[in-house]
């Protein structure tokens, strides 16, 4: 069953294009990352399934119903990617307060718990340190026990505690059956939760399937070496870091480049090919091949 969709959407703000002609579905009981470089477009996304914008062409759904109607958003659950709390009200308060818009919400101490701020019930919220406010926001989303969750970069300025905390809290809603959508700068997290992971780059769906396959899809190694002289152009290479004179060569084609090295003669030593990351993967993605 699909909980949200986005037909061939295309969002512009006057001149810039933030979305162009992205489709994308998410099904009951999902756990998808959208993963992207600043600007890539993901909160315009959220912000279009979740009713806050509209999108200048194309067409949103979220549970069957434009989104803009606030009973299509009352099973929904969001944390934006800024939020702000009533400074003097305690913790408890502030849970109890959005509590009472629900008609079955979660035990306040059950999700307390759940997300590692039981200790904090008493506390002021304007007292808590950024990290405190983040995980009270992204907690509050999960009150009125939504069947589906936006969470967009739930764990920016969180330390790695604070952070494990909040995966567990994800989790454990996910593994009683909820949806979820978070989008996320942290590969790491992308790959801790997420089955699927979407990646959006210049307002386009990049790549859609497991963290695994879109690793695949790129299959970038990373090819390291010193050298002193200039390297010749090698096919095949699409990024390049320099830091002094070791040079660290992106490519599809680990095996050919190698050969290429030994074709060409270069005087090269200390080399190194490792699998990227999948922040490296996605920039290769993402990125115009550069000259070496
Ligand atoms: N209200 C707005 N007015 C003008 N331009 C906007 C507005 N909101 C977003 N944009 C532009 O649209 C593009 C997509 O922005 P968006 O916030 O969706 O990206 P993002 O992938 O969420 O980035 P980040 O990871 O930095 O949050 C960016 O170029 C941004 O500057």
């Amino acid at each position: 069953m699909t909980l949200a969709r986005a037909v061939e959407v295309t969002r512009r703000y006057g001149d810039k294009l933030a979305l162009d002609r992205v489709s994308f579905d998410v099904e009951a009981g999902e756990l998808v990352g959208l993963l992207g470089p600043n600007g890539a477009g993901k909160s315009t996304l959220v912000n279009l399934l979740t009713g806050i914008r509209r999108p200048t062409s194309g067409r949103v759904e979220l549970f069957g119903a434009d989104p803009r109607v606030p009973s299509a958003r009352r099973e929904l659950g969001v944390t934006p990617q800024e939020t702000g709390l009533p400074a003097s009200l305690r913790v408890g308060e502030v849970v109890d307060f959005v509590s009472a818009h629900y008609d079955n919400p979660l035990p306040k101490g059950e999700l307390l718990e759940r997300f590692g701020l039981s200790d904090l019930v008493r506390r002021q919220t304007g007292g808590l340190s950024g990290g405190e406010k983040r995980r009270v926001a992204v907690a509050l989303a999960f009150v009125g026990r939504p069947r589906m969750i936006f969470l967009d970069e739930p764990t920016t300025g969180l330390d790695v505690q604070a952070r494990r905390m909040l995966w567990d809290g994800i989790r454990s809603y996910s593994a009683e059956g909820g949806t979820v959508v978070l989008t996320s700068h942290y590969l790491e997290e992308i790959e801790a939760l997420a089955r699927r992971v979407v990646v959006i780059g210049g307002g386009r769906v990049l790549a859609d399937d497991t963290v695994g396959a879109v690793r695949g899809l790129v299959a970038v190694r990373r090819v390291s070496l010193t050298v002193r002289a200039p390297l010749p152009e090698l096919s095949g290479v699409t990024g390049v870091e320099r830091e002094g004179d070791r040079v660290h060569l992106l490519t599809g084609d680990a095996d050919q480049l190698v050969r290429d090295l030994v074709t060409y003669e270069i005087g090269f030593h200390d080399l190194e090919v490792r699998p990227t990351s999948l922040e490296e993967a996605f920039l290769a993605l993402t990125r115009e091949p550069s000259p070496v």
